[in-house]
C-alpha cells in the first residue's frame, strides 16, 4: 500500500474530536493520512521517533494538534524538515486561547504554520495540507478547485428563517 503523504498527530485522544474533522476533510478530498497520538510530555521517546523519522516514512505534511501547553507542533518542527500545521485545540480552562499562543509563538528559524481554535483550524490544516500537495499532483489540484466551488454553490444569496 502507497504511503499515506499526511500524518495527523495529536497530544491525547481527547484531541480527536477535534482533529477527526482534518482527517473528515481529506477523506472527502481523496487524500490518504496516518492518525496516531503523539505526545510530547506523555510520550517525548514516541514524538523523538516519529518527529526524526517522518520523512523517511514518507510523509509529506505533518498537522499536529494539541492543546494547553501545546508543545507537540512545535517540537515536531524542529525535528523534521516537512511543513509542519499546527492546531489548537479548545482547552477547557482558556478556551484554546493557551493552546494558541503555545503554538504560534515559535522563535524566528523554526515554523509552525498556525491555524485558527478547534474545528475551523482542524478543516483547515487539511486544506492546506491539500494545496501544497496539490502543487505537484494535478488531479488533486482538480479535485480541491471543485471542494471549492461545491462550497460557494452551497452558500444562499440570501438568509432563510429554517436556517
Ligand atoms: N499539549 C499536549 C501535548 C504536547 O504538546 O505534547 N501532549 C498532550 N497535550 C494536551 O493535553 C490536553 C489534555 O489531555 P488529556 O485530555 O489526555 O488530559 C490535550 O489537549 C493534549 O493535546
Amino acid at each position: 500500500m502507497a504511503q499515506a503523504p499526511v500524518a495527523i498527530i495529536m497530544g491525547s485522544q481527547s484531541d480527536w474530536a477535534t482533529m477527526r474533522h482534518a482527517a473528515e476533510t481529506l477523506d472527502a478530498l481523496g487524500i490518504a493520512y496516518d492518525a496516531r497520538i503523539v505526545s510530547a510530555h506523555r510520550t517525548p521517546d514516541r514524538l523523538v521517533a516519529f518527529a526524526k523519522g517522518a520523512k523517511a516514512e514518507g510523509f509529506q505534511v505533518i498537522i499536529a494538534g494539541a492543546g494547553g501547553a501545546a508543545h507537540l507542533p512545535g517540537m515536531t518542527a524542529s525535528m523534521t524538515p516537512l511543513p509542519v500545521f499546527g492546531v489548537p485545540v479548545e482547552s477547557k480552562a482558556l478556551s484554546g486561547q493557551d493552546s494558541l499562543l503555545s503554538i504560534v509563538q515559535m522563535p524566528a528559524g523554526i515554523p509552525v504554520g498556525t491555524l485558527a481554535i478547534g474545528r475551523a483550524g482542524a478543516v483547515n490544516a487539511a486544506l492546506l495540507s491539500a494545496a501544497v500537495l496539490a502543487l505537484h499532483d494535478p488531479a488533486l489540484a482538480e479535485r480541491l478547485d471543485a471542494w471549492r466551488k461545491r462550497q460557494s454553490d452551497s452558500v444562499t444569496e440570501r438568509p432563510s428563517d429554517e436556517g
